[in-house]
């Protein structure tokens, strides 16, 4: 089988061939080689690399099929009691990525964070029957398989996949879970290699089930996963995920992509925790979601790892269990829970660490759209956005919101509107920022319930103080420096910056002409509250606002 995104992409409900919007057109101008620095959850400072190889046409993203389909993702695989891996992690994985998900489940496991104490394998007539009752009438987009636990099942699933054709089939070659447990004995091999494999258009073996895969060879290396991508390509799927997260002595965590003609290491650090059961599983998912969509593979790929990079991060010390196979938390929200007001709240202070401001003046300026302007600051590791458009008309703003929305999201961003809380709801952002004279406090909260973000600016610590009171999430002090971004607005300096921040109850972010020179500075004035800096002209005035946003993140952290 040849190893196009166009033949992965099979029409079959006709946008195989749709045109590329423009804000992704224009965003393709990366160099060959390029390092695509993103910010993890920033409960870490650290920051991920992809090191991939951008396909500018390759990699640009499909239209959706229509506004009414729903992208729609089949899992058949086998569920897993503790709720970390299997059935569980596919339904969560697709959901967090907002896909529809329907299940046919192949075996009843008995397991949870110390191992597998039992498995129950669902007779293969009532597989077929489950295939049947959901292919034959909803329009399932992706089929993604994990625990195939007979060859009968395996050649079941052949059998279907050949009478109900999908857009694209992702294949989890799950054979033991992670404390070592045997899932699927030796006998499906056959069927992999003589069936399901050469249907296939994505094969995701961890280095232990591409080692199975390969009659035995062992992996020790990137060198060595290169190599098993390209055999394994050989057996027939039209892209090879080799994965990484076991390989022995790696200070990074490296999977290895192979389309056919090209290699792709992405690469990102690794996380220590015990929290990551599942994570093949939900790997796989959300690759599924993704081509659902309309995404490319590799943008599936890479979009599939940084979620996996930022659940696991945000997920390190959840205690879920007594043994050490734990799952993790795919919709970041677990550990956020105040108690105390019932509130469940998204928001992370240390995401204040580095909050980009547009300003439509300065994207005008440099011929940039907001969009544009918005991706190259995530790329660059802003680790929170507020969209400042003061001129905009309320449908372009809302247009743009949206896609900058999508942006963010992709990237573990929060994206916040400035004062329009009819725009922020309208679009679904995290949250609003609101000046003294705008919305108070207090309504928005009422407006936007409970979850969303609100921060507001604040240059006394009077102003700290209702903001608490309120119910703000964060405060926006300054102007620290004199700046021309905002008329008429009165510099209170370092000094003020502290004075504020020590009396507030609320994390601070600073802002007010801010820039590489003088960010240190304020970052050192060395108080508690203090956890960022937010930047307008020093990101948004410059030529290449990616390279500013590392620059100034590098200061920061
Ligand atoms: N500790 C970790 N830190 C960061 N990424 C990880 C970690 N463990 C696994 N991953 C990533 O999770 C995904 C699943 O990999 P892996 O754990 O090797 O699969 P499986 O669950 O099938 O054994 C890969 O993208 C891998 O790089
Ligand atoms: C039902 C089921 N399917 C898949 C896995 C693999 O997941 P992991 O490799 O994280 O143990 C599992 N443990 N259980």
């Amino acid at each position: 089988m040849a190893s196009s995104e166009s033949q992965l992409l099979r029409p079959r409900f006709g946008y195989g061939g749709a045109p590329v919007p423009p804000f992704f057109r224009r965003s393709l101008r990366f160099p060959f080689w390029t390092s695509v620095h993103t910010n993890t959850h920033p409960i870490s400072k650290n920051h991920l690399s992809l090191r991939v190889k951008m396909q500018p046409e390759a990699d640009m993203m499909m239209k959706p099929v229509s506004d009414n389909k729903i992208p729609h993702v089949l899992t058949v695989a086998g569920s897993d009691s503790g709720g970390g891996a299997g059935i569980q992690a596919d339904l969560k994985a697709c959901a967090a990525r907002r896909v529809y998900c329907s299940t046919v489940i192949t075996a009843v496991t008995a397991q949870n964070t110390v191992g597998v104490q039992g498995v129950n394998i669902v007779p293969e007539d009532f597989v077929a029957e489950q295939l049947q009752s959901v292919l034959s009438d909803m329009h399932v987009d992706v089929v993604k398989t994990g625990m195939l636990p007979s060859l009968n099942i395996v050649k079941v699933l052949c059998q279907f996949l050949t009478k109900f054709p999908v857009r694209a089939l992702v294949v989890d070659p799950v054979m033991k879970s992670s404390s070592g447990d045997v899932l699927s004995g030796s006998s499906v091999l056959t069927g992999f290699l003589g069936e399901l494999l050469p249907m296939t258009d994505i094969v995701t073996p961890n280095i232990k089930e591409a080692s199975v895969l390969l009659g035995g060879v062992p992996l020790k290396s990137v060198s060595d996963m290169r190599t098993a991508a390209k055999l394994i390509h050989d057996l027939g799927p039209r892209n090879v995920l080799v994965k990484g997260g076991d390989l022995p002595n790696s200070l990074d965590s490296v999977d290895v992509f192979f389309d056919g003609k090209e290699f792709y290491e992405l690469c990102s650090p690794r996380v220590n925790t015990r929290n990551s059961h599942g994570t093949g599983c939900t790997l796989a998912s959300c690759i599924a979601a993704e081509l659902a969509k309309g995404s490319s593979m590799l943008s599936a790929v890479k979009t599939a790892k940084h979620f996996i990079d930022v659940a696991l991060d945000y997920s390190r010390d959840l205690a879920i269990g007594s043994g050490v196979q734990r799952p993790f938390d795919h919709f970041l929200k677990l550990k956020n829970i105040n108690q105390s007001s019932g509130r469940q709240n998204m928001f992370n202070p240390n995401d204040l660490l580095l909050y980009a401001v547009t300003d439509s003046t300065m994207n005008r300026k440099w011929g940039r759209t907001i969009a544009e302007a918005v991706k190259a600051a995530v790329e660059g590791g802003a680790t929170i956005v507020q969209l400042r458009e003061k001129d905009a008309e309320t449908r372009d703003f809302l247009d743009a919101s949206k896609v900058c929305l999508e942006i963010c999201r992709s990237y573990g961003v929060p994206l916040l509107i400035n004062d329009r809380l009819d725009v922020a709801l309208a679009c679904d952002a995290d949250g609003v920022h609101v000046g003294q004279s705008d919305m108070p406090v207090r309504l928005a909260r009422s407006l936007l319930g409970p979850e969303k973000i609100i921060g507001v600016s604040c240059k006394t610590p009077e102003q700290a103080h209702q903001a608490w009171i309120d119910g703000a999430d964060y405060i926006g002090c300054g102007g620290v420096y004199p700046t021309n971004t905002k008329a008429n607005n009165r510099t209170i300096g370092l000094d003020g910056l502290k004075e504020v921040s020590q009396a507030s109850k609320l994390p601070v972010v600073a802002i007010g002409g801010i820039n590489l020179s003088n960010a240190r500075a304020v970052m050192e004035i060395g108080e508690p509250k203090l956890k960022g800096v937010a930047v307008v002209s020093s990101l948004f005035d410059r030529a290449c606002i990616l390279t500013e946003t590392r620059n100034l993140l590098a200061l920061v952290s």
